[in-house]
């Protein structure tokens, strides 16, 4: 077994990258594009690792994507020094607890910039009255070397908090400081500093557009609530009812007075902005009150649906975050039918790996 080293030739691969993806999107007109690289190293906000037990021994592995083979990880420089420290310190407090460490077969990690960490012990038993004991005062010790940390304990059909299954993020963006709530098990930006690049580039791309924010694939309201300075109402949807939460929460911490959220796919606001169907959540709605001119997509890497994307393609402006640049490769043969690009910009979320975040700012023709 090794260990996980970082390449060394970063710059070079994220070139590589930008030329490969810029060749990808070659048969567009792109008049303004821009590159954000991420910093090479403790990046990643989130890390999930197996458990390999060895006689008393006990450590973080990983599966080599080549090989298959397991690589045992005591360092893993892509993640942020907080998930590192985390798990220097938490193996020798499991390794002599049987509790705690039989049939424990995960660990994930989520960390903030805010100094907060959660932490998820997932098992292949189940959790009784012994582990929750052990687990308070595993808790204890973590927050008595310094540590800001909640835990949590999986198991089938099992989910213990001990405190509360949530981080409190903390990011500034244009000098201004936001509070976003991250659900355990919810999406949230893999790279924070990649995060920040992307809402900034999204707030200055969007200043002096009229009217009203159509969002769809919200989240926790990303960035809907960075964007809600440079619109008078913004309307955002998600599917996931932990995110709908956390973005409700995140809107009233933050002040913000102008957003709105509702828990919709994409597919069913579509069919509600066609009037093909009415929706109880929308009751205390009227979509026609909104004046959207611009709307923003952030969907999962299949990209838009057909329906999805005739229905954006009847707004003025349109941001589209990908994360996937050949599903939105399709979708901007289409889009472009209606539309012009304005602005192109990559953003390396994933360093090392081939993944390209991209986004792209479409204007309406005529
Ligand atoms: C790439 S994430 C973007 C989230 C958010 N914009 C952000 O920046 O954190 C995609 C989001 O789409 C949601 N989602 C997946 N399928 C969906 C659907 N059919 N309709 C609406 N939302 C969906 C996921 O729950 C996830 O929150």
């Amino acid at each position: 077994m090794t260990n996980l080293p970082i390449p060394d030739n970063y710059q070079q691969l994220f070139d590589k990258k930008i030329t490969q993806t810029k060749a990808l999107f070659e048969q567009f007109t792109i008049p303004e594009f821009t590159a954000y690289p991420s910093p090479t190293s403790h990046f990643r906000m989130r890390a999930e690792f197996r458990m390999w037990h060895a006689g008393d021994e006990l450590y973080h592995i990983m599966f080599d994507q080549k090989n298959k083979k397991r690589v045992r990880v005591d360092d893993f420089p892509i993640a942020t020094h907080l998930i590192n420290q985390a798990m220097q310190s938490i193996l020798p407090l499991l390794k002599f607890n049987l509790p705690l460490r039989d049939k424990l077969f995960q660990i994930d990690y989520l960390s903030t910039l805010s100094g907060e960490l959660l932490i998820s012990l997932v098992y292949h038993k189940k959790l009784d009255e012994v582990w929750l004991s052990q687990a308070k005062q595993l808790r204890q010790k973590l927050l008595d070397q310094g540590f800001k940390v909640h835990l949590i304990g999986r198991a089938a059909n099992q989910k213990i908090s001990l405190d509360h299954d949530y981080v409190d993020e903390q990011l500034t963006i244009l000098g201004r400081r936001y509070i976003y709530r991250q659900v355990e098990n919810s999406f949230t930006q893999p790279n924070a500093t990649i995060n920040i690049a992307m809402l900034t580039w999204a707030i200055n791309v969007t200043k002096g557009l009229s009217g009203d924010l159509l969002e769809l694939y919200c989240g926790n309201g990303n960035f809907s609530i960075a964007l809600a300075q440079n619109f008078n109402q913004v309307l955002a949807t998600e599917i996931a009812k932990a995110s709908v939460k956390a973005a409700q929460y995140n809107i009233a911490i933050n002040q913000i007075e102008n957003v709105k959220i509702l828990r919709l796919s994409a597919e069913e606001l579509t069919q509600a902005i066609n009037n093909e169907r009415e929706f109880k959540r929308l009751k205390e709605i009227c979509l026609t009150d909104y004046h959207c001119h611009t709307v923003l997509v952030d969907p999962p890497r299949n990209g838009l649906d057909s329906k999805t994307l005739t229905m954006i393609s009847q707004y003025q402006n349109i941001i589209y975050i990908s994360c996937n640049p050949l599903t939105l490769k399709e979708n901007l043969i289409e889009l472009t039918q209606s539309h012009i690009i304005k602005k192109m910009a990559f953003f390396d979320q994933f360093p090392y790996t081939h993944h390209l975040e991209c986004a792209v700012m479409l204007s309406k023709i005529g």
